[in-house]
């Protein structure tokens, strides 16, 4: 037999248990939505214990329908044979049959770890290892490993090679895909790692760190539902658009309550994509923006009255500017919020007038401490006068008054220079959006005043669902791209992990945080009630071909050790192409080299600028009559972070370098994006 018609007769061995497979999942999809609509009876009766089987009913039955409705493309993707004869096929789920016997092994379960951990030298009793390949429920292709031919049965075949480097040249399209049928061994040892403490997975680009992040949560919800379940897990990630890209990953597993969250979203209600310049960048994410926050709230909220005068039995009794100022800072030595203070506020107040009024007491004038606390503190003057000097203070509205140099400078004082104050306070004049490093400022805000009072909702207003008012309860956090997070970030998102475990991916080479030490120390305090910490390194890039590799190592050369950058494990013969023009030119090139990359390659292509022109390069884009624009995205090098096409552009280069003292390693961020194809214009 020719090896195309053996590989025909396995794919119709294949085809016939997934046929299988498929013909058993409809039917425990029918059990399931019998069982959803039976619960639904039990409702009817209204007694306590039949509506906590309902609930226990529909929760079940919802989730079992949940997991059995996860895209069906690739659910059966591998066969394990064992030398003692017995097989097993590996999927996105398990499955078994009336009897009880296994027709599928959900990835995640410990006979399927030897899918992912066998090798040549530890086969683990495993003979062959095959990956199968699907398209909706036909079976396409396999392609066999025989890891032990000592110990195959003779009439054993073996077919195809390299399931790996089938998937890796395959186009990506615009969102992640799962990677279960070909996680490498020093994938899978991070993904089944251990849930508590910390878990840190460094590697270079294209290291496959999102795609273990995301399937380690994955890993952790099937072996620990009842506590991870929920909004048990959290992913925080760079960008929304990042997050978008992810988005498929949970899903196409099954799993849907997990929360995404990019950085400028981890607060609820307000959401943000916008970047601030990297220098205003830098100075709101530095640790020294905690004191400043601080003092600011000490300050006197602005037009704060700046004296208390009121009437009582014919006496005027007078608080001066210089005691309010005082009362102020004793309130505010004696700690706790601002806004569970006010109570305090006006305690301090009502004590100064009866001490201005002891004062003045003679034969006539004789007051009552309690009679005269109780008086004037039910007036309305005095309310009025409270709300003034002692207002309940809202986080965005404090950065506002911060746009006041002035009111800055005295927060600042000695902890930042006039020009970083400048900086900051033309950034909150007039905010029309906040930035993604605001949100952790207001999130520190948010922690550093307490609750202001709720308002009162009007009549016409709807109930707002309640919201976690702490956000500690997550049981697992999950942080991609944790190297570019700043110590301010670290504080909000440490604070949504108080108590849960964490799996942190990064990689320190493509940082765009100037002070890795000051970012070192936020992260060390944001985790320091972990006891446990262990590391996993991956080594091998599976994105870039190796040539594009080869040109994106370049920027970093000088900066790193060669044995910390990655090795690119396929090489396609095709290099990247640099071209120089003129600033003249570039327009016209830009439109070129992104017609040029949409004919070659299928899926995305990728143009990548400064931070500065990506709507400069935008623009020459919409004027131009490019074909299958859809599949074009132009974005910044910080909006690069963590996303892959298929062909990259990367538009000037040195501007991209010199565009924040992090630059070199924005450019390697950029370069190494292509899955295919890469081409760099510089401007002479
Ligand atoms: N074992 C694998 N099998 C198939 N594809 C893989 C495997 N590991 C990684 N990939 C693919 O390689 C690409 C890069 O993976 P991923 O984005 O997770 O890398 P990363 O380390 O997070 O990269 P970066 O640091 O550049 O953001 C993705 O398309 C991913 O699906």
């Amino acid at each position: 037999m020719s090896e195309a018609s053996i590989k025909q007769a396995e794919i119709a061995v294949e085809q016939q248990h997934v046929d299988r497979v498929y013909a058993r999942l409809d039917e425990l999809r029918a059990e399931a939505e019998a069982m959803r609509d039976k619960s639904y009876e039990y409702g009817r009766e209204a007694t306590p214990e039949a509506l906590n089987e309902r609930d226990v009913m529909l929760h079940h039955a919802n989730r079992t329908l949940q997991a059995l409705n996860a895209e069906s493309e690739g659910l059966v993707f591998g066969r394990l044979d064992f030398a003692n004869g017995d097989a097993v096929h590996i999927g996105r789920l398990g499955i078994r049959d009336p009897q009880f016997e296994n027709l599928l092994v959900d990835w995640r379960a410990p006979l399927a770890a030897a899918f992912y951990q066998a090798t040549p030298e530890q086969p683990l009793d495993v003979v062959r290892r095959r990956v199968i390949r699907s398209s909706r429920e036909q079976v396409v292709d396999l392609s066999d490993d025989l890891l032990d031919p000592e110990r195959a049965p003779a009439d054993m075949r073996v077919v195809g090679d390299g399931a790996l480097m089938a998937a890796l040249t395959r186009s990506r399209g615009d969102a992640m895909r799962n990677i279960v049928a070909t996680i490498q061994k020093e994938q899978d040892e991070a993904i089944r790692a251990p849930e508590g403490g910390v878990t840190e997975i460094t590697g270079g680009p294209g290291t496959g760190k999102t795609a273990v992040a995301l399937h380690r949560a994955a890993y952790l919800l099937y072996r620990d539902q009842r506590r991870l379940g929920g909004p048990g897990v959290l992913v925080v990630g760079p960008s929304p658009v990042f997050m978008s890209y992810i988005s498929r990953v949970l899903p196409s597993m099954g799993e849907h309550n997990v929360e995404l969250r990019a950085l400028g979203e981890v607060l609820d209600g307000v959401s943000t994509a916008k970047i601030d310049d990297p220098r205003t960048a830098e100075i709101k994410g530095s640790s020294r923006m905690v004191k400043v926050l601080r003092r600011a709230l000490r300050l006197p909220p602005p037009d704060a009255p700046e004296t208390l005068q009121v009437f009582y039995r014919g006496a005027v009794l007078k608080v001066e500017a210089d005691e309010l100022k005082r009362i102020r800072r004793s309130l505010h030595n004696k700690g706790g919020q601002p806004n569970k203070n006010r109570m305090r506020a006006a305690d301090a107040l009502l004590e100064a007038l009866w001490q201005k009024a002891e004062q003045l007491a003679d034969d006539e004038f004789q007051p009552d401490r309690e009679q005269l606390i109780t008086e004037i503190g039910e007036r309305i003057e005095f309310h009025r006068f409270l709300v003034a000097w002692w207002p309940p203070v809202y986080p965005m509205q404090v950065l506002r008054w911060l746009s006041d140099p002035a009111r800055l400078s005295q927060a600042a004082r000695r902890l930042l220079s006039a020009e970083e104050v400048g900086l900051l306070a033309k950034s909150w004049t007039e905010v029309t959006e906040w930035t993604v490093a605001d949100i952790a400022l207001i999130d520190e805000l948010r922690v550093l005043a307490g609750p202001p009072p709720k308002r009162r909702r009007t009549e016409d207003e709807p109930e707002q669902p309640p919201r976690p008012v702490n956000y500690d309860e997550y049981a697992h956090v999950v942080v991609d791209e944790a190297q570019d997070l700043s110590p301010m970030q670290w504080r909000m998102v440490g604070r949504r992990g108080r108590h849960a475990s964490w799996t942190i991916v990064g990689d320190p080479v493509q940082s765009s945080w100037p002070d890795p030490e000051e970012a070192a120390a936020a992260r060390q305090e944001a985790l320091s009630a972990q006891r446990t910490h262990r590391r996993f390194t991956l080594r091998t890039n599976y994105r870039n071909s190796a040539e594009i590799f080869a040109l994106a190592a370049d920027a970093v050369r000088d900066l790193v050790p060669a044995d910390e950058l990655p090795v690119a494990v396929r090489t396609t013969g095709v290099e990247p192409t640099v071209r120089e023009v003129t600033s003249e030119q570039l327009p016209s090139a830009v439109r070129s080299a992104a017609a040029d990359l949409l004919r070659a390659a299928e899926g995305t292509v990728g143009l990548i600028t400064t931070m500065a022109r990506r709507d400069e390069v935008r623009e020459w884009l919409s004027t131009s009559d490019v074909e299958d624009a859809d599949r074009l995205r132009v974005v910044g090098s910080l909006e690069a972070k963590g996303m892959e096409y298929d062909a990259v552009v990367v538009v000037d280069p040195d501007g991209l370098a010199a565009e924040s003292s992090t630059g070199r390693r924005a450019l390697y961020v950029a370069l190494s994006r292509a899955t295919q194809l890469l081409t760099v214009l510089k401007t002479a």
